[in-house]
């Protein structure tokens, strides 16, 4: 089976607007992405993520290096066909309304279904916006335009979707609608690549995630490669006292960090005191992995 996306030395370098000096926003990337996988890519603000999708999107010519969608190399437009991709800041022309968008993008991809209205409306819905599906865009709000764009990559009954922050603009209740949307994508056999800046998303979502800064890929992970045997928790009760060493984080609620080892012990003195659990979480999650990773990487020459 052809892989969903295949990078080889993938390169891409800008130049500055008044020294135009090159700047290497992406160098000598290499992934592979297999179909049916969930890929997140995480990096801090300019480490590169944009630019990648760009140039696999066809936005951007790479500097140097090569890259496919299923077998087609990039710089053939056939290649987009059938890819649902929603940009950071979608662009979309306001003067259309989210049906018609939705309209000219299955028309755009070439898929053909036995109700064109009714399938966009279906998407529409979904997306909390059968409402607004004939309201021209320049009424809508930014978190209303994202998610006609996320509707309008949906619609086409995407191979891949290749999302740039999918979630960013998202309140709460459409943050949850999306990524449940997504897990559901996923779980239908979907490939899905996507740039993250909310980890805990990411962990929810991907099966592997690639760290990258600096335009460099520094690691590739996945959520269950975290997960280590004495993994450390964090422990919040309601409670009289602190318990293996639990700092007061408002009157009453403690906070402890514990080892793997004595978790049950601390949640039976919680108990015993009266205590009310707030909260077990492991401690070790991506957010930890990827500042220790971001701090430790060493910095990179432009
Ligand atoms: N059009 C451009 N011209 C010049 N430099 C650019 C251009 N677009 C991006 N860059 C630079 O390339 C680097 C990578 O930018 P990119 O947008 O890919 O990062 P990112 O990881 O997506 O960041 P963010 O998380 O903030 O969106 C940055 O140093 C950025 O300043």
């Amino acid at each position: 089976m052809k892989a969903a996306i295949h990078i080889e030395s993938l390169s891409k370098s800008y130049r500055t607007p008044w020294r135009r000096q090159l700047v290497a926003a992406v160098r000598e990337l290499n992934l592979t992405v297999a179909q049916g996988e969930a890929f997140g890519f995480v990096g801090p603000n300019g480490a590169g993520k944009s630019t990648t999708i760009r140039m696999l999107t066809g936005v951007l010519l790479p500097t140097q290096g090569s890259a496919s969608l299923f077998g087609v190399g990039i710089a053939d437009p056939q290649s987009r066909r059938g890819i649902g991709y929603v940009p950071e800041n979608p662009y979309l022309n306001d003067c259309l309304t989210p049906l018609e968008v939705l309209q000219m993008s299955m028309r755009l991809h070439g898929v053909k279904v036995v109700n064109e209205y009714a399938h966009c409306m279906y998407w529409l819905e979904r997306l909390d916006l059968a409402a607004a599906s004939k309201k021209y865009l320049r009424s809508l709000s930014k978190g209303m335009v994202q998610r006609v764009a996320l509707a309008q990559a949906m619609c086409i009954q995407p191979r891949m979707l290749i999302l740039d922050e999918p979630l960013s603009g998202l309140d709460p209740l459409g943050r949850r609608d999306v990524v449940n949307l997504l897990a559901e994508y996923k779980r239908e056999g979907g490939t899905l690549f996507f740039t993250s800046h909310v980890l805990h998303d990411v962990e929810r979502l991907a099966d592997r995630f690639g760290l990258i800064k600096g335009g460099q890929l520094l690691t590739i992970s996945s959520p269950a490669g975290l997960a280590i045997d004495e993994q450390p928790f964090t422990v919040r009760y309601v409670g009289s006292a602190s318990i293996n060493g639990a700092h007061l984080e408002a009157e009453g609620r403690w906070c402890a960090e514990v080892s793997g080892k004595s978790v049950w012990a601390v949640l039976e003195q919680v108990r015993e005191q009266g205590g009310k659990l707030l909260e077990v979480k492991p401690a070790l999650n991506l957010e930890k992995v990827f500042l220790s990773f971001i701090d430790e990487a060493a910095p990179v020459v432009p």
